[in-house]
């Protein structure tokens, strides 16, 4: 398939067996810039294989992974910014501190910590013990973390885990924010409701096969998003034995 200009990320035919078990099964996927892109499934689906074999954490058993047009590596990975559920912070340090210390390992310069402090709005929390947060702010110096490096592509993994009402909702703006700005954003989960109001297409994957691809609202049946992708699970549940 030709890669279109605007393509971030383009998954082809993504296999990953364990043994006979197959955790993925031929999986297709294009992200583009710009676009907030949903990757729904139940527990088990394959979504954190295909996450990590777009890491490069993952190596697959066939299937092609191409990031911003070329192959993943060093150079392709140093552009995406990934969360990972709650992200793994120091305690001890504060906001300020953390991202500095992020900076030096990523090589940017030091004053690219301020606009990532602004976009999750935590400028005046900086100075305080990362172990004083809530689970919203550190959710948010994550996503500060993952940007530091002005990401072309984000990857978000159950990105409203923990979070309350409030905080999901700032994460939906910063998410919609960054997409305005033309940064692709990649988001894994087994909860609709997560995907629903944030994401411009989806994807439905069921024990490592793609069950549905394409505009959120083509998932609804009778105008009911939810009692489609239920029905979507049950089929793809009793195709599976
Ligand atoms: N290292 C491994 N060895 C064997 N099987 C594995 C391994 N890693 C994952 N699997 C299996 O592959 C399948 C897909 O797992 P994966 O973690 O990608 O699913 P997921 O969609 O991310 O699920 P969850 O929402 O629970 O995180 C599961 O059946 C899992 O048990």
């Amino acid at each position: 398939m030709v890669a279109t200009n605007d393509a971030v990320l383009e998954v082809r035919q993504l296999h990953k067996h364990y043994g006979t078990h197959r955790a993925l099964d031929g999986v297709d996927l294009t992200v583009s810039r710009g676009e907030v892109y949903g990757l729904l499934g139940p527990n088990g689906a394959g979504k954190t294989t295909l996450m990590k074999a777009v890491l490069g954490l993952q190596r697959p058993t066939a299937g092609t992974v191409r990031l911003f047009g070329g192959a993943v590596g060093r150079e392709t990975l140093a552009q995406v910014g990934a969360l990972i559920e709650v992200p793994g912070l120091w305690p001890t340090l504060t906001g300020d501190e953390t991202l500095r210390l992020h900076a030096r390992l990523r090589c940017v310069p030091e004053q690219w910590t301020e606009p990532a402090l602004e976009l999750v709005k935590m400028t005046g929390a900086r100075h305080r013990k990362v172990g004083a947060y809530s689970l919203g702010m550190r959710w948010r110096l994550g996503i500060a973390v993952a940007l530091l490096a002005r990401p072309r592509l984000l990857i978000l993994d159950e990105p409203t885990n923990g979070l309350d009402p409030v905080g999901i909702r700032e994460m939906r703006g910063i998410i919609r924010s960054l997409a305005d700005e033309g940064v692709a954003v990649l988001i894994a989960s087994h909860q609709l409701a997560e995907v629903a109001q944030v994401c411009d297409r989806v994807q439905v994957v069921v024990a490592g096969r793609t069950r549905y691809e394409g505009l959120l609202g083509g998932l609804a049946v009778d105008g009911d998003l939810e009692a489609g992708f239920f029905r979507l699970l049950e089929t793809a549940d009793a195709a599976a034995f």
